[in-house]
């Protein structure tokens, strides 16, 4: 379950309650087991699949009615997609923005009573990948590039109306978790076979990228402190994130020039051999 997982970690440690949701109940339910064992106050998940908005309110509902509140809505959740150029499947990138964009507003829109009430926190995890363009992320970045322009604008209205619940956008670089996400088929090397579909995902993309992915706890811990100082924005790894975004405004060809000299890519058809 990646970072979302971590968090729920760091939260237990620090005594907290929390309410947890994904679609398999298994691995909720080993999670929940983790967090009473780490210190949790109480613990415990709603199943389910947030391609459903229904569903993304059911989940704010069940916090008021089980803990009363809510101090901080965290949003990081996102569907399967595929690591690869854009295949064209438009009802694929209509499903990634319901599950990766829609429930996020969803859920934001029903717990706003609850976060005025509390003066609470959102949290957006998003990506570098919703900041600039990257090669083999097209639906997936369009979902997170959509979660920047709703919550930016939203901050900006809660400031108008003195609301005072932070927003808290992180944009994170490569993580070592495992997704959901097929193996890459420009490396067929990864022997589906031998790992999870998890394992295969992150393996499948550090197999392209030239960046080595960083541990998902201390992103985890980055997070929270990010969201508890209230920050707009938090970025984690600073050097893969911030600094490469500095040049956006001033070198954008630069920047993109930088992204794709950071993958491994087959020589274009037609090119000369290189000597053996
Ligand atoms: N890993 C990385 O390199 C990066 C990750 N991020 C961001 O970090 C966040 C977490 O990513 P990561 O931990 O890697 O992702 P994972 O794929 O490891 O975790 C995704 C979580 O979402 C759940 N989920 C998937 N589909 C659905 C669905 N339809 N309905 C409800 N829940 C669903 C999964 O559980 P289940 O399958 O049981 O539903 C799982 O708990 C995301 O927002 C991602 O964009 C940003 C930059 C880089
Ligand atoms: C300016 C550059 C030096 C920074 C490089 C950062 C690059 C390498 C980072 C930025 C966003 C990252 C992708 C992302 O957001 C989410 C996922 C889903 C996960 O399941 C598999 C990995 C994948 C595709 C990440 C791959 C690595 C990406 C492209």
């Amino acid at each position: 379950m990646g970072i979302g997982e971590q968090i729920a970690y760091h939260l237990a440690r620090m005594g907290s309650h929390i309410l947890i949701t994904a679609r398999t109940e298994a691995r909720l339910q080993n999670v929940v087991r983790r967090c009473l064992e780490l210190g949790a106050a109480s613990a415990r998940f709603v199943s389910g699949t947030m391609e459903d908005t229904a569903f993304a309110q059911h989940v704010v509902r069940e916090a008021q009615t089980s803990l009363g509140g809510l101090d901080m809505l965290i949003l990081n959740h996102v569907g399967a997609s595929y690591f690869g150029f854009f295949d064209g499947d438009v009802e694929h990138v209509r499903k990634l923005l319901e599950i990766n964009f829609l429930s996020y507003v969803a859920m934001t829109t029903s717990a706003l009573p609850m976060l005025k009430e509390s003066e609470g926190s959102i949290v957006v995890v998003s990506s570098m990948a919703g900041k600039v363009g990257f090669p083999f992320t097209v639906p997936y970045s369009a979902t997170k590039f959509a979660l920047d322009g709703f919550f930016s604008s939203l901050r900006q209205e809660f400031a108008i109306q003195n609301i005072n619940v932070s927003i808290t956008l992180c944009i994170l670089g490569f993580i070592d978790t495992g997704s959901p996400i097929p193996p890459n088929p420009l490396t067929p090397r990864c022997p589906p076979a031998l790992t999870r579909p998890a394992e295969r995902a992150v393996r499948a993309a550090a197999e392209v990228l030239r960046e080595r992915p960083a541990p998902r706890d201390e992103c985890a811990l980055e997070i929270l402190k990010g969201a508890a100082l209230r920050r707009r924005e938090l970025y984690y790894r600073y050097s893969s994130t911030r600094l490469p975004l500095l040049l956006r405004d001033c070198a954008a060809e630069l920047l993109d020039y930088l992204v794709r000299s950071r993958y491994r890519l087959p020589a274009p058809p037609g090119a000369p051999r290189p000597p053996h």
